[in-house]
């Protein structure tokens, strides 16, 4: 199957809970030269902490980089101490955000009923969530990635308008650990999350252990329309190595 031009190259660093401000003008001062080989019709988003927002979208306006957001709630102002609002998020010049990662799962008592309201309120400020999927390696053993999945998209995109999304699967043991997931096991199942979309062009990224060595095996697979980058988004040359990955 030959991918279509309506779905998007969504190209994400999610840099969790790293960089300061000055580690962050440090990094851009090694990657942006790099853009310049980038092709066109690539997204690059880049999901720093929150208080590196505001440094980035100055450094950042007029290049080819989006901002993106790793957390919103889903009220636009309240008694939610150390949580997010969509405008401050807008106000920052964010336009993706980052919802349901399992870290916030499983650290941070996310269940699929906030992700969900927390993508209603991302939609509903003119943000494109991410929305991320995936199961633990005891979930695999045991059978289940199909069906759990199934419930994350069922209950996670409940009213949610596929025209304004993107979905990453996120293996869970793939995450951090240097074990990536098969590419062509990859494909299977963002083949099978495509299935279960109403919009057959929502673009669905893959995450785990996205490396520059991987990179090219990952992006020549058909349904896979992009990567969300943990660890090797926070040093300058391999994520634009990534970013600019060669077709095979
Ligand atoms: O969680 C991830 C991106 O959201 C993936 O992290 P790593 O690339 O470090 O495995």
């Amino acid at each position: 199957m030959t991918k279509l031009p309506v779905r998007k190259i969504v190209i994400a660093g999610n840099w969790k809970m790293y960089k300061t401000q000055a580690e962050t003008q440090e990094f851009l001062r090694g990657f942006l030269p790099h853009l310049e080989e980038t092709p066109q019709g690539r997204e690059v988003i880049l999901c720093p902490p929150f208080t590196d927002l505001s440094v980035l979208s100055k450094t950042l306006h007029g290049s080819l980089i989006q901002l993106g957001a790793q957390n919103i709630h889903w009220e636009e102002y309240g008694a939610y101490t150390g949580e997010i609002s969509g405008p401050m998020l807008t106000e920052s010049g964010v336009r993706f955000v980052i919802v349901g990662h399992s870290e916030r799962r499983q650290y941070f008592g996310e269940t699929d009923a906030t992700v969900n309201l927390r993508l209603r309120t991302a939609q509903r400020f003119g943000l494109t969530p991410i929305l991320c999927v995936g199961e633990t390696k005891q979930q695999r053993d045991a059978g289940e990635t199909e069906s759990l999945i199934s419930l994350q998209l069922d209950k996670g995109l409940l009213d949610i308008d596929q025209s304004n999304l993107v979905i990453a699967y996120e293996p869970i043991w793939a995450i951090g650990t240097g074990e990536t997931c098969e590419a062509v096991e990859a494909n299977r199942i963002i083949g099978l999350i495509r299935s279960q979309l109403s919009n057959a062009n929502v673009s669905i990224q893959y995450g785990g252990s996205v490396k520059p060595n991987n990179i090219d095996e990952i992006m020549a697979q058909p349904e896979i329309d992009g990567v969300l980058v943990g660890g090797a988004s926070l040093e300058a040359e391999s994520f634009a190595r990534i970013v600019n990955f060669q077709s095979l």
